[in-house]
């Protein structure tokens, strides 16, 4: 469903994904995981269009990112870390504005947005008495989640989708994400959040410095490097083990 084919971004000088070559097949739920400045944001821009590669291409449901980026944008939906939306458009002339792009005709799309609030629990209004840009970070969220998954892409990514969700909301969203993966959508689930991820996703890739340091179901590779959690796992493959000890020294440089 997605397969990558080395991969590769430099920006100028710095390789931020370097050569990145994996195999997703349809159904699965994986969580892309890596330190800060790991290559996680860099490798969804790219498979979602928004960056071109330096070298390597990748392809979605069998499409080239770079000899078909449309077909690639129409099976795409895509959640960023940044929730970046137009500020200026109250939600529902954003949600519009995203279903007219992809063809959705007009009663349709209404229809639907109607399910995604329905879904998290919101009257219309919300939609329609403020602008974006006035917006909490969680109603934003909810908004952007809905854009990404309106045109019923069948491959999803999202980076750090919880961001801002209050408690039901995520337990609802963990839920739908399951649901949507066990009827064949593929998602790719970018976080920093470790418990969820271990709870959630069917493998789990460590990338650091741009490169693949494990992928695997999540029990397994936290079995057989004989680590307690997957978080203990992340924090010794990544350079964190000594994180605890440094907490403790650095906090006693606060003392009176
Ligand atoms: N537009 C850009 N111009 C220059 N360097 C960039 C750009 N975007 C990303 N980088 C660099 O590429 C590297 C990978 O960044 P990226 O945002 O992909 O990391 P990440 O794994 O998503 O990190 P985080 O967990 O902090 O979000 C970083 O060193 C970053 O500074």
């Amino acid at each position: 469903m997605i397969s990558l084919h080395s991969l590769t971004k430099h920006f100028g000088q710095q390789v931020a994904v370097d050569g990145l070559s994996l195999e997703i097949p349809a159904g699965q739920i994986v969580g892309l995981l890596g330190p800060n400045g790991a290559g996680k944001s860099t490798t969804l821009k790219m498979l979602t269009g928004m960056l071109e590669p330096t070298s390597g291409t990748a392809a979605i449901c069998g499409h080239d990112l770079r000899s078909e980026p449309m077909e690639v944008k129409r099976k795409v939906g895509f959640v960023p870390d940044s929730g970046a939306v137009f500020e200026s458009l109250t939600g529902l002339e954003y949600l519009e504005m995203i279903a007219a792009l992809y063809g959705i005709p007009a009663g349709a799309a209404r229809e639907r947005i109607k399910q995604f609030l329905a879904f998290f629990d919101l009257g219309f209004d919300v939609l329609t008495d403020k602008l974006l840009g006035a917006y909490s970070k969680g109603m934003r969220r909810k908004v952007v989640i809905t854009a990404a998954l309106l045109h019923n892409p069948p491959v999803v990514f999202f980076d750090e989708p919880l961001d801002g969700l209050d408690a039901n909301a995520a337990v609802g969203f963990k839920t739908l994400i399951q649901t949507l993966a066990r009827e064949g959508r593929t998602i790719v689930y970018s976080s920093h959040v470790l418990d969820v991820v271990e709870r959630v996703c069917d493998r789990v890739i460590i990338i650091d410095k741009g490169r693949v340091l494990v992928d695997g179901a999540p029990d397994e590779l936290v079995k057989s490097h004989d680590a307690p959690s997957l978080e203990r796992l992340f924090t010794r493959l990544t350079g964190g083990g000594d994180v605890e000890q440094r907490a403790e020294d650095f906090a006693k440089t606060f003392r009176a």
